[in-house]
């Protein structure tokens, strides 16, 4: 962490930070964080007022004292107590500010995650940003955390340096030395040895230590990496028994692991040197108070009292000095998820900020008008189509395969934002069938219901809109949650997908190989029964399937860029 790296970190802190500080939760959070101030300040001034009572209480016990004793240890209990009580609230406190503001984080990434389709952009565009559920689930947290940690951390320790540095000046005195016939006098002596030893210490684990930013950061990366791969074996878990994959699969695991072990290795290293580094200087400053006190001690036969505080001012002063030192692991580590969040957010802005040239119209009809189609590296796939179709006229789109079909769906669809163009649609009443049905976690209820969250239970569409669909088997099953996705036959998740559209009857529907793993006879059966239970539909299908033109009024054939053909399909047959 050189001072030029942490500078680099300073703006994307910045813009992190603010964001929730200065949104509409801004006053209880500065209300709360306001009193977890106060809390610390309290105790700081206690801290000091314990220092009093050592001095005070081992002059007792020097004195042979009995009744003082134990006023003074009922005045240590009185300041012990408040500390445990100020020092409960302070926490519980302060993690209500990080849980509060955590929500906040998650709520607003996730809005804009989710918003104009972000999550998908950020896939086909060229800002790829690995394992985006890692900086929206831990990330955020250690962001929230860490920054009130080593903040409020930092605070204190700055009021309890300046407190007790003013204390161990007054109380350290001079030391005096000749030099040849010069006679010397350093005041405040202790806090000049302190601040040295205290620069020296950081100075050397800065050098040791500072490695460990990026060794974290490329942690988090190999875990995340790690668990994702796993997570595609679950997913995936059918097609790799078939393919016999394991073995295939296990190599890939063994080198995402192995990165993980290897950096937690050089972690190990680097880690070892630092804590011998900082366990050192911490027994080193027990011992280093005492020993500088000592001479003043018995030479001017001081109280014991005074040497018992001195070393403990001096502890305080230490600790606060070295309070960087301490938490170099977790500046380490707070570094690290600062610029993952922050590359996160900037690619979501840049993907936000992609405008599509498309005009969207609304109208009747679909009319397609100088429509242009490209890839995110600017390659064009479809150029200058122009299109008119009527309700009514459905239309069913064929090339060959990677000619652009799909992509002229979710151009349609307006999710693919390179392109341009005039699109006139229906904006209400559209529906569109990806090849690979999606099926929500959760009962076969909200499966088909999918996207609806505010589910107006009918179940006597649900059962009627099940046996249209050759689905009657699961009527049962409505209310039984389970991952439906790996259950069913891609076929019947197919057919629940044609169960989603009687239940919201669209007036355009696009299909894009949606009865793929239907056999003929029900994929006949289910384009008729679409068109009598949905008279007002018009579809549009990509196919590759010689039976599906039957079922179609026009056929549009593209053959790459500007070649394209659009004929009537009685004419062909
Ligand atoms: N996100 C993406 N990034 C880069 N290229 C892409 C992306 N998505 C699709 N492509 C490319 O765009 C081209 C068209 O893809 P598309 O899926 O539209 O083809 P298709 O005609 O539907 O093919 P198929 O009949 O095989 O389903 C392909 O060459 C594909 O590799």
């Amino acid at each position: 962490m050189s001072i030029k790296n942490f500078k680099k970190n300073i703006s994307p802190f910045w813009l992190l930070f603010k964001q929730y500080w200065i949104s509409d939760e801004k006053w209880p959070a500065c209300g709360l964080l306001a009193i977890v101030i106060i809390l610390n300040l309290i105790s700081v001034y206690l801290m000091l007022k314990l220092t009093d009572w050592y001095n005070e209480f081992y002059t007792i016990l020097q004195n042979y004292s009995y009744k003082d004793f134990w006023y003074s240890a009922g005045k240590f209990t009185v300041i012990a107590f408040l500390l445990i009580l100020l020092a409960v609230y302070a926490l519980y406190l302060q993690q209500m500010l990080q849980i509060r503001w955590r929500t906040w984080m998650t709520n607003n990434i996730l809005n804009k995650w989710l918003h104009n389709k972000v999550y998908y952009q950020l896939q086909n565009s060229n800002y790829i940003t690995d394992n985006p559920d890692q900086r929206i689930q831990e990330d955020i947290d250690l962001f929230v955390k860490l920054t009130l940690n080593l903040g409020i951390g930092l605070f204190k320790q700055i009021v309890i340096l300046i407190a007790f540095i003013a204390l161990l000046w007054q109380l350290s005195g001079s030391f005096s030395f000749s030099v040849g016939t010069h006679h010397l006098v350093i005041p405040g002596f202790m806090v000049w040895i302190t601040l040295i030893y205290s620069f020296f210490g950081t100075f050397i684990t800065h050098k040791v230590g500072h490695q460990l930013i990026n060794l974290n950061f490329n942690q988090q990366k190999y875990e995340a990496d790690f668990r994702f791969s796993l997570m595609r074996l679950r997913e995936n878990s059918e097609c790799i028994a078939f393919y016999h994959g394991e073995a295939s699969e296990n190599l890939s695991f063994k080198n995402r692991f192995f990165n993980i072990i290897t950096n937690f290795r050089s972690i190990m290293n680097r880690q070892k040197i630092l804590t011998g580094m900082t366990v050192s200087y911490s027994q080193i400053a027990v011992i280093l108070p005492l020993l500088i006190a000592a001479p003043r001690y018995f030479g001017e036969t001081l109280p014991i009292g005074w040497f018992i505080q001195i070393s403990t001012v001096f502890g305080r002063v230490q600790d606060a000095l070295s309070y960087l030192v301490d938490s170099y692991t977790n500046i380490a580590e707070w570094l690290s998820v600062i610029q993952r969040l922050d590359t996160f957010n900037t690619h979501i802005n840049n993907v936000s900020a992609i405008e599509s040239l498309l005009q969207i119209k609304p109208a009747d009809n679909l009319i397609l008008k100088n429509l242009s189609i490209d890839l995110p590296n600017g390659k064009n796939i479809i150029n200058n189509l122009n299109l008119h179709l009527a309700a009514h006229d459905d239309l069913i789109i064929t090339g060959a395969s990677g000619c652009g079909k799909s992509t002229l769906l979710r151009t349609l669809a307006q999710i693919w934002p390179f392109s341009q163009g005039t699109i006139s649609i229906a904006p209400d009443s559209i529906m569109f069938l990806p090849q690979k049905p999606y099926l929500p976690l959760g009962s076969l209820r909200n499966a088909l219901y999918y996207p609806q969250h505010d589910i107006q239970d009918n179940d006597a569409a649900l059962e009627k809109v099940l046996y249209l669909c050759k689905l009657d088997k699961f009527i049962n099953q409505l209310e039984t949650i389970k991952d439906w996705s790996q259950i069913l036959s891609l076929g019947e998740q197919q057919r629940l997908a044609f169960a989603r559209i009687l239940l919201n009857a669209p007036q355009w529907l696009f299909l894009d190989e949606s009865t793929s793993a239907l056999d003929e006879p029900t994929e006949e059966y289910i384009y008729t029964m679409l068109k009598s239970e949905l008279p007002e539909i018009t579809i549009i299908s990509v196919g590759h399937r010689s039976t599906l033109l039957k079922h179609h009024k026009y056929k549009l054939t593209l053959y790459g860029s500007d070649k394209y053909n659009l004929s009537m399909i009685q004419s062909i047959q």
